[in-house]
This record gives structure tokens, C-alpha cells and sequence, in this order.
């Protein structure tokens, strides 16, 4: 960042050219250090912080086995900050005691982004001593990428304006080599709170634990906030002593996306086993395509196709806005088009993402726009073909299908120019399957104590009570012969593969 006249030593005028942060040690060299930090969590297992196997530094290693689906660590994160277009929530549950100050900061920061709250907070903290010792040393070993960003004039240009800008917005009272190491910390460190029914981020907070964990595409771990308190939970089994992976990233969307992101926010090209057999799994599919197709095709219309839905997604928030989006049968039809571009020879296989989430989010587009039938047919086809078969995004998914199936089994009738469509015991059966399917799923991943579990608890037990007496209930054999024939006839009617149903759990 030689070009920019950024640091100030610790007056708030003096700006150098050379500032660089001393070299960062690993948290695992101070175990003073790694065992205040692990005090700060409620742990389900013992924990321990050591040298990192899937990356550099440190990394966060359960003591104990842990079982699939277990909560691993749950915390009150240092800080947590809710977005500003989200704040009149925020306020009424609580969260931020500092709005009144941050709010004057925040409306003259340009181009907020979600940890630039985040950043503020420990700013004004910092201002008033609120930062206890320990934590100010934690801030100290936190991986920030400051030379990586160094190395790129566009990206140094970033961090030094916001870097600027958050200064000038705490009226340069803030220390300016602090505030240059927090930007590019915060943009590491901080993880987006989403609640374990949303799939969009509501805010950022920084959780001294949570930001010693490393990436993986195949993670054995996954983050969810129930109100403001941070839960980690595993996604699969974990051996004693095995380091605990989170996805950095939606791990719903392709390869080449997700190295895409993890390259641009966090400077490694990842390697793990999932990237591997998913780059080998591609180029072996384009083989098939003659020569008309190349991994390159594919990846630019992998964008094309998230571009095209998110689009469409605006579109429909916001009528008038891209009036070119707004017609769904438009949108299938160019994502035909795109699909083509890398896929002339043979159709592009079901199961390639973004594929399958686009079909899932036109059909909740066509829900909402009253197109039930339409909306099944898609649903049906996005959530079956895909190869997810659990994990919090697989719950999410299926209660967005339960809704389109209670839709279409409500009344009134669909109208007749929508098709024809499937017999409403089988369109019943089948959301009642998946809805009690839905109820293990969700006690698994989230636990049975949040409150998203508790929520599909509520809905399973109101429809179990409405079931006539003498009916086949979920969990009874009879019942699972019932839901697979219902299941294959709505599968069918979709043109969905055999093979792709839901099997339901036993009880
Ligand atoms: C939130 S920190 C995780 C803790 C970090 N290892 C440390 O010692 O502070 C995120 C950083 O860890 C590194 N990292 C995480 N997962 C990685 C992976 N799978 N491969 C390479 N580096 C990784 C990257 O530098 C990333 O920006």
C-alpha cells in the first residue's frame, strides 16, 4: 500500500507511507490467550486452539468425538451488529445499547457495509476503555491479509478508503493505524448473522472463538444465530481431536463460485476434497459436449444463471425496477438459453448447481405470484434433483417445497389453464411426509431447543391432530408405502428422475 499516505502512529495526524503491522502470531503461541478466549464460549465438548491443518495459523479442535447433528459451542459474541435497514428490529429486541451514538457515525459513513457496524463499535468501545485487555490482545492476532491487500492497488485503494472514511466519521478522533488493520480484520474476521430460517444475512458480529475456525467446502461444522446468541453445531461426525471446518461461503453454489468468493475475501485457493471432485466431475462432464463447451462456458454461465435470478429476485421486489425480469416465463426461457451455452450437446445434468437453487427460487417467484402449479413443478424439480441431503440449507429448502405443496392442497382449486396437476391426496401425503421429515431434519441440524425447530414442531403436531382418526400417521410403515407411491406420482408428473425422492427417516 506504498502509494497511499495511510498510518498515523498513534496520533490521529501524523500519516506515514510505510506503515505495515508487526508480523501476526498465531493464537495458539499464547495459550494465556487461547484459554481466556475459550472462557467466552459455552461449550457442549472440551476445545482447544491449536496449529491449523487445513490452513496456516491457528484452528479450533474439538477435545472429544462429537455425534452428526450436536451442538458443539454456543456464545455471546464480543460484538453483533444488526444491519441499518434492519435496526427498528434490532432496537426492539435490544440489540444495539449503542445505536443512538453508532447511528451518528453510521449515516456519514459511505458505502456501509454490514462489519463497517461492527468496526464502529469497537471504535467507540475502544474510545471509551470498554475493550478489556484480553480482547484488545485477541484484536492483535487476528488474521487481517493486510499484505495480500497490500499487493493489489485496486484492493489497497478499498480498504484505505473505507479506511478513511470510518476515520473521518468518528471525526478522526479513531487512531488511524488502528482503524487500518480493524478494515481488513473486520472484512476477515466477522461472520454474518443469519437466524436458521434466513437465507440473507441480517448483520455481522465478530465472535473471538468463531474467527479461529478455518474453511471448508465440506464442513463438518455450520454457524447459526438463534436472537443474538451465536450456535455452532455439527454437521457430521467429528473425531476426537479433529479441527472444526466452516463454508465461508453459501455452500449451495458451484465450485468455481465459491473459489471465486474464498479468493477474493480471504486469499486462498481452496483445495479441499469437495473443490477436487467437483473440478473432476466437470471437466468429465464436458467431455461429453463434443468440444463445443469448456470450463470456462460453464463458469461464465454459472454466473449468468445467479446474475439472471438475482435479477429476477429484484424484480420482483421492486416492480418497475427491471421490467425485462418480471415475466417468469421470459426468465425460464433464458435460463434455457444460458443453460444451452455450456450444455449444447447434452442437457445440463440436474444436479449442477446453480441449476437446482434457480429452479427452487422460480418456483417461490411463481408461488408468489399465485402460479401454484408452476411452482410445484419447479420446486419439485430444483429440491430433488439436487445432491443436498441434509444440512440446515436442506431444511430451509424443504419448507420452501412444503409451502408450495400446502398451497396447491388448499383451495381454491388451481385454475385449469395451469395444467393439469397432480390428485391432492397424493399432493397431501407427500407435504405431510415431508413436513414430519422436515421436523427430524430440523432437531438434527438446529437442535430441538431453537426456536425454527420448535416452529415445524408446532405445524407437524397442528396437522397431526387435524388427521382423521385411523389414518396411516408418519413413521408407521403403512404410511411410508403410501408416501413413496405418492411421492413417485408427483415425481413423475415433474418429470423428476426416479431415484431423487426423499426417504423418509424411521421414527
Ligand atoms: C477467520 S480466520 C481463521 C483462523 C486463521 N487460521 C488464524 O490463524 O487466525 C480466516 C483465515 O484463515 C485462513 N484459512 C481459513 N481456512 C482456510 C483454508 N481452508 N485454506 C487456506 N487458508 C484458510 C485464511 O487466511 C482466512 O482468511
Amino acid at each position: 500500500m506504498a502509494s497511499h499516505p495511510p498510518v498515523s502512529d498513534h496520533s490521529s495526524s501524523a500519516l506515514n507511507d510505510d506503515f505495515k503491522p508487526s508480523p501476526r502470531e498465531a493464537f495458539h503461541t499464547n495459550p494465556d490467550l487461547c484459554r481466556y478466549m475459550l472462557r467466552t464460549v459455552t461449550s457442549a465438548v472440551p476445545l482447544a486452539i491449536r496449529s491449523a491443518l487445513v490452513s496456516m495459523g491457528s484452528g479450533l479442535f474439538v477435545g472429544n468425538a462429537v455425534e452428526e447433528g450436536r451442538e458443539i459451542y454456543r456464545s455471546e459474541p464480543m460484538i453483533s451488529c444488526i444491519d441499518a435497514d434492519k435496526d427498528t428490529e434490532c432496537q426492539k429486541k435490544g440489540w444495539s445499547k449503542f445505536h443512538m451514538e453508532e447511528c451518528k457515525i453510521l449515516n456519514q459513513t459511505p458505502k456501509l457495509r454490514p462489519y463497517h457496524l461492527v468496526l464502529h463499535r469497537l471504535l467507540f468501545w475502544q474510545r471509551r476503555k470498554f475493550i478489556s485487555t484480553e480482547q484488545g490482545k485477541a484484536l492483535d492476532y487476528l488474521e487481517t491479509h493486510f499484505l495480500d491487500y497490500s499487493d493489489d492497488e485496486d484492493r489497497a485503494t478499498e480498504i484505505y478508503e473505507q479506511a478513511t472514511g470510518i476515520r473521518d466519521a468518528t471525526r478522526k478522533t479513531a487512531r488511524m493505524d488502528l482503524v487500518w488493520k480493524l478494515v481488513p480484520a473486520m472484512m476477515t474476521n466477522c461472520i454474518p448473522i443469519r437466524q436458521a430460517a434466513q437465507k440473507e444475512s441480517i448483520g455481522a458480529a465478530l465472535d473471538l472463538v468463531t474467527s479461529v475456525i478455518n474453511h471448508s467446502c465440506d464442513p463438518n461444522a455450520f454457524v447459526f444465530f438463534e436472537g443474538n446468541q451465536l450456535r455452532v453445531r455439527s454437521l457430521k461426525k467429528i473425531a476426537a481431536n479433529e479441527e472444526i471446518t466452516i463454508c465461508y461461503t453459501d455452500p449451495t453454489i458451484s465450485v468455481a463460485m465459491r473459489q471465486e468468493i474464498l479468493k477474493r475475501s480471504h486469499f486462498f485457493d481452496c483445495r479441499c476434497t469437495r473443490c477436487r471432485a467437483e473440478e473432476r466431475e466437470h471437466a468429465a462432464i464436458l467431455k461429453d459436449q463434443k468440444g463445443q463447451s469448456s470450463l470456462e462456458i460453464l463458469h461464465q454461465a454459472q454466473r449468468d444463471l445467479v446474475a439472471l435470478m438475482r435479477s429476477t429476485a429484484l424484480a420482483h421486489k421492486y416492480p418497475g425496477l427491471h421490467p425485462d425480469f418480471e415475466n417468469l416465463g421470459a426468465v425460464e426461457t433464458q435460463l434455457r438459453t444460458i443453460s444451452l451455452r455450456a450444455f449444447p450437446v447434452s442437457s445440463w445434468p440436474d444436479h449442477i448447481e446453480p441449476l437446482p437453487s434457480s429452479r427452487l427460487a422460480l418456483a417461490m417467484f411463481h408461488l408468489e405470484r399465485g402460479k401454484r402449479v408452476s411452482a410445484l413443478r419447479n420446486a419439485l424439480w430444483g429440491k430433488l434433483a439436487s445432491h443436498r441431503r441434509g444440512g440446515p440449507e436442506w431444511v430451509n429448502e424443504m419448507l420452501d417445497v412444503f409451502r408450495v405443496l400446502i398451497s396447491l392442497g388448499s383451495p381454491p382449486p388451481p385454475s385449469p389453464d395451469e395444467g393439469l396437476i397432480p390428485e391432492l391426496i397424493d399432493i397431501r401425503t407427500v407435504a405431510y411426509g415431508y413436513l414430519y421429515e422436515l421436523c427430524k431434519q430440523a432437531a438434527k441440524f438446529f437442535g430441538g431447543d431453537s426456536e425454527y425447530t420448535m416452529g415445524i414442531g408446532n405445524m407437524y403436531a397442528t396437522v397431526l391432530e387435524k388427521t382423521q382418526t385411523g389414518s396411516p400417521k408418519p413413521g408407521t410403515e403403512e404410511f411410508e408405502k403410501m408416501f413413496d407411491d405418492a411421492q413417485a406420482k408427483l415425481m413423475k408428473w415433474a418429470h423428476v428422475p426416479t431415484g431423487y425422492g426423499v426417504v423418509l427417516s424411521p421414527q
